[in-house]
């Protein structure tokens, strides 16, 4: 914590004695902020001072609350790199990729080790100005998996800390009301008692539904809290439209192949792996320099890493995870075999297979995507229920957004199922909610039921056949479309009465037996859409 202790009589604030003002205890002043802290919150205990607060470590302020980022690293080094090059040997990479997943431990503290994005965080940016100025605005950050957000955040709570904000992470998936309430009051606390600002990170904010967006809305405008919220989703939809107008919508892209290749280039280089370009040989008595203190070098074609940096379709988390895979099994390979002298080799098969594990290979965004959504879709028309769960798998083991998905089936509902069984559409929206609620991997078995409904459902195209002939009967007409009958018009005004809207319109519930009526413009009469076929 940054904050600027209280005043106190002394000339070094941080070894005078100051008073907490809250509790009214006194402490010396290096400790206040960590102090402060748990005394908003109520964690304070009542005995004791600062220094022995610390020391004995207090419980996080809140479970769902966490500080947003651990201590940093040292500039222009990554933690991995931090733990020293003396590697390029298994044993070595091998300590290095346990525990946290690669991608958290290569997380950029700094704009400078950020890649890519240069659209909205280049020099010429509006954004790069400002979070280099600290003068962060309240953002959205939407985008595709793994391509930043978070990391952007990561940067953004890194640098803002040095400047004396606090800034708070919350989980829309995990957060209450109460905790977003907590965040708030602590916040206006911080801002009333010394005007310290407080940025408040909501990951993946289209989870939390509308009142939950609604309990920020009022502290956001008047500046108590700064709001960065991440998601994958169009906020259009997804986040309250005053909410959204009072943020700036940064839209971060899926990261170029350059980007990937320059990420995972990265990675290895961490890790002291030797890339092997086209044509050099691997084993130490061919290149004559293994890595160096290595009894067991580690070595990646170029080609293997230019693969990965393409087949990840943008999404570092994903390139990451295939890259530590692939490293990983080779390693396991060569314990396995007992192969020492000549090192193991990943080659472009092993980042593949790597990725096909973390990854079925699937392109979101390309022809694959079409491919499989229509092969579901007509699966289920053809009533296949058993190749209709397969290409529901093969989307979503694939990382296919299961949303889009969703919303697919909510479509089916009425284009091919309809009034044969009106309640497909029920189980479409409810599919759609369920999976809106929880995410992957639990919303998977939802999907797979409504899809296995829809395939076991009785099918009826006429409502959408209907329509379309509607729609192709306005789009085929010249000439201005023929004015709403006098006696379907309603008649609010007596003007309009005397105009003669309403006129001769026999109000069906007075009438016992059937109406003769006509409820289609003059020049339709006749016309019937679910006869007619469209051409
Ligand atoms: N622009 C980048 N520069 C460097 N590394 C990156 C970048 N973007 C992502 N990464 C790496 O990929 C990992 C995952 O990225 P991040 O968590 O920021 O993705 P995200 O967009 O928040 O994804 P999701 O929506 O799935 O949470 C990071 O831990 C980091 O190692």
């Amino acid at each position: 914590m940054q904050l600027s202790p209280p005043q106190s009589q002394e000339s070094n604030p941080m070894l005078a004695r100051v008073q907490c003002p809250v509790c009214l205890r006194e402490l010396p002043g290096a400790d206040i902020n960590a102090h402060l802290d748990r005394c908003l919150q109520g964690g304070a205990e009542a005995d004791g001072d600062g220094r022995a607060e610390a020391e004995r470590g207090s419980p996080p302020p809140c479970k769902k609350l966490r500080p947003a980022a651990p201590a940093p690293a040292a500039p222009g080094c990554s933690p991995l790199q931090q733990q020293g090059r003396g590697g390029g040997s298994s044993s070595s990479i091998a300590q290095q990729l346990a525990g946290k997943p690669l991608a958290d431990k290569l997380r950029p503290d700094t704009l400078g080790d950020y890649v890519g994005q240069e659209r909205v965080l280049g020099a010429q940016s509006l954004l790069r100005p400002l979070l280099e100025a600290h003068e962060v605005p309240s953002l959205i950050l939407w985008g595709p998996p793994g391509c930043g957000k978070t990391t952007l955040a990561h940067i953004i709570a890194s640098s803002s800390r040095k400047n004396g904000t606090r800034f708070v992470t919350l989980s829309a998936t995990s957060a209450k009301t109460n905790d977003v309430r907590d965040v708030i009051s602590q916040a206006q606390n911080e801002k009333r008692l010394f005007k310290r600002k407080t940025i408040l990170f909501i990951d993946e904010i289209h989870r939390f539904n509308k009142a939950q967006q609604d309990t920020f809305l009022p502290h956001v405008e008047c500046g108590t809290v700064t709001l960065i919220g991440a998601t994958t989703e169009n906020p259009s939809f997804q986040v309250n439209s005053a909410l959204l107008s009072r943020c700036r919508v940064i839209v971060l892209e899926k990261l170029s192949v350059e980007a990937m290749e320059v990420i995972l280039m990265r990675a290895v280089r961490s890790l002291g792996i030797r890339v092997l370009g086209q044509g050099e040989q691997h084993s130490s008595s061919a290149t004559g320099s293994p890595s160096e203190g290595s009894e067991f070098p580690v070595y990646i074609e170029e080609k293997a890493l230019s693969t990965l940096a393409y087949l990840c379709d943008g999404d570092a988390r994903t390139g990451l995870n295939g890259l530590q895979l692939a490293v990983q099994a080779r390693l396991a390979a060569g314990v396995a075999t007992g192969s020492s002298t000549d090192g193991a080799l990943i080659t472009e098969e092993h980042v593949k297979e790597g990725l096909q594990r973390s990854h079925i290979l699937y392109d979101r965004a390309g022809e694959e995507h079409y491919n499989c959504i229509s092969a579901l879709h007509k699966s289920m028309r053809g009533s296949d229920e058993n190749a209709s769960l397969y290409w529901l798998a093969r989307m979503l083991e694939g990382g296919e957004d299961p949303l889009y998905v969703a919303r697919r089936l909510v479509r089916f509902a009425s284009e091919d199922i309809g009034l044969a069984d009106p309640l497909a559409l029920t189980q479409a929206v409810a599919a759609y909610q369920g999976c809106h609620f929880i995410g992957m991997p639990e919303c998977e078995v939802i999907l797979a039921q409504c899809v296995v409904y829809f395939a076991r459902a009785p099918k009826s195209i006429e409502v959408y056949r209907a329509y379309s002939n509607v729609k192709e009967c306005l789009r085929m007409h010249t000439g201005p479309l023929p004015p709403v009958p006098l006696h379907l018009r309603n008649a609010p005004t007596r003007l309009m009465k005397n105009l003669g809207y309403g006129k001769g319109y026999k109000y069906n519930p007075m009438y016992k037996e059937p109406v003769e009526q006509d409820y289609l413009p003059e020049e339709l009469k006749g016309v019937n859409f679910f006869k007619e076929q469209k051409t």
